[in-house]
């Protein structure tokens, strides 16, 4: 029955050796490709098979999520619907049926003047009951309300009882939104205030974007894919959602390795306003495994990060191009600060890498540098892989002078749209991007694009994106790969760590932790 379920916090466990990375690549859509996919099974009669099969996983998925909630069988169990007038509420009505002949006692909330003819009467001679509040024992509630024909502003309907939302969490229901949350663009993931969060999202025909990018990637919680015959209609997507089981080390070393054959990665990190940077970004790098780390920092700084690393090698901020002839792969950026000496010679870096071709990953301080290269060269190179979050993005959207970048990295506005954003990004300046978020997007300049639906909140505390860029350095300096494999693998190893201190998602660690961590 489904394809794809992402609970978040682990992935099926599967025999692989531990230095095997295993990526887990689901299709992405949007809700218009789900659309134009039904189109031609609805126009030859078939729509009535979709949505039993929508409504027979829906009930499915909702009935064993509760026995996981609550410890018991369906028999009884008191489940609510909030069900709009088109088809997304007769995928709800249908379901609730399902559940009805098996022992639940269901209810649904009709919030417009109609709703889907036959699924009501299924409803109804199922035993369910329409009622017009939610009663405060509900123990599921299942969101139907509108799903991909949503257009424009999203009301959250005023239901009497609504407010059971709000109860602590051991006395509020689970909430479960049939193909996704009412009111999120399943295309963009754009979402308004009334969207109910959902605990868990059950969607039919295929994963659509909007359940992971932007909002909608944080109002959709647990995911379950339903096949219902799609498949063969689907179009051939650029977009994919990534996943990786038990992200190790790099690849390990061969027994003919030496320290320039695992990879020399070359740091441009560190400030005195900022050497904690260069310490995290080093010390990720080092943890990650790669043949040797060279940093070229203030005195001050490279002393501080050698105490702390012994094996890392140090240069001065100063030192010409040469020093990096061994490079396979630079990062530039993080804790450079605004001092203009150090940018200048962190410029120099970068223009010595735009010239060789060197991998390069350029972050926080080091995007500033964008603005020269768009003058110089229109932009950058495909094998500079920039690593902005919203903020940084949207002074790049300055850069370039694009109000509808700007628009799409709103994360409040219904133009919202981070994955085109970072598509944009990289086709702008012919390089990759990975735009960080609580769902990082990766975006070649040829348009293909991977998503990482982090779901470690704790994340969200500085020195983080220090330790991120480091182990992306790493790994692109160890390994001959495109720049989306390399994030994927980056991001995964860079979240897996997070959720081995705080499983819990409790967010009481700090970055250098996660450095800990990686080993
Ligand atoms: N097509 C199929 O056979 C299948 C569809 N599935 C499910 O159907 C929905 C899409 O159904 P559709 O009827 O096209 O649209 P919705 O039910 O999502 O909404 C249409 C309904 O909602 C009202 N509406 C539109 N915008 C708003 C708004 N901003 N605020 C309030 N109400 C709004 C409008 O009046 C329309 O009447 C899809 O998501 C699936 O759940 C199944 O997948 C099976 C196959």
């Amino acid at each position: 029955m489904t394809v794809t379920s992402l609970p978040g916090w682990w992935w099926p466990k599967g025999r692989y050796s531990r230095h095997q990375e295993v990526a887990m690549l689901v299709n992405v859509y949007t809700g218009d490709q789900i659309r134009a996919a039904e189109k031609p099974l609805l126009d030859t009669g078939y729509g009535p098979a979709l949505m039993g099969r929508a409504a027979y996983g829906l009930a499915h998925h909702i009935a064993h999520h509760h026995s996981s909630a609550r410890g018991r069988g369906l028999y009884g169990a008191r489940i609510t619907a909030l069900i709009g007038p088109g088809n997304n509420g007769g995928d709800g009505l249908y379901a609730l049926a399902h559940l009805a002949r098996r022992g639940a006692a269901v209810a649904a909330v009709l919030t417009r003047d109609r709703a889907h003819p036959e699924g009501l009467q299924a409803f109804r001679a199922a035993g369910g009951r329409v009622v017009d509040h939610i009663p405060p024992s509900t123990e599921v509630l299942v969101d139907a309300v509108v799903g991909t024909g949503f257009r424009g502003d999203f009301v959250r309907p005023q239901v009497p009882g609504l407010e059971i939302l709000n109860d602590d969490a051991a006395l509020r229901p689970l909430v479960v939104a049939c193909d996704l949350p009412s009111g999120v663009n399943a295309d963009t993931g754009a979402a308004g205030e009334g969207v109910i969060a959902a605990d868990l999202s059950v969607t039919f025909g295929g994963m659509k974007q909007g359940l992971i990018a932007g909002r909608g990637g944080t109002l959709s919680g647990m995911l379950h894919t339903v096949p219902i015959g799609l498949e063969r209609h689907l179009p051939k997507t650029p977009v994919r959602l990534t996943s990786v089981q038990e992200p190790t080390n790099v690849s390990s070393p061969l027994p003919t390795d030496h320290k320039y054959s695992r990879g020399v990665l070359h740091l441009v990190a560190g400030s005195s306003a900022f050497p904690g940077a260069a310490l995290l970004t080093a010390g990720a790098a080092v943890s990650t495994g790669v043949g040797m780390v060279v940093l070229q920092a203030p005195e001050a700084v490279r002393s501080r990060v050698i105490s702390a690393y012994p094996e890392v090698v140090g240069v001065p901020p100063s030192s010409t191009p040469a020093a990096m002839d061994r490079s396979d792969g630079v990062v530039i950026g993080p804790g450079l600060g605004d001092q203009p000496q150090l940018l200048s010679e962190a410029e120099a870096v970068l223009e010595h890498v735009l010239e060789s071709g060197t991998a390069c990953v350029l972050d926080a301080s080091g995007l500033g540098l964008i603005r020269d290269q768009l003058r110089r060269r229109g932009g950058l190179s495909t094998n500079v892989l920039i690593t902005p979050h919203v903020g940084e993005a949207r002074r790049i959207a300055v850069m370039l002078r694009d109000r509808v970048l700007a628009s799409m990295l709103d994360s409040g506005s219904a133009k919202a749209d981070p994955v085109e954003a970072a598509r944009r990004v990289a086709g702008s300046l012919d390089c990759s991007v990975l735009l960080k978020g609580s769902t990082t997007v990766v975006a070649s300049p040829q348009g293909e694009v991977l998503l990482h639906r982090a779901q470690a909140p704790g994340l969200a505390t500085a020195g983080t994106g220090d330790v991120l860029s480091g182990i992306l350095g790493a790994l692109c300096a160890t390994q001959e790969q495109d720049w989306l494999t390399v994030a994927a693998q980056g991001v995964s190893m860079h979240t897996a760590a997070v959720q081995r201190i705080d499983p819990e998602g409790r967010g009481r660690f700090g970055a250098s932790a996660v450095v800990r961590a990686m080993g």
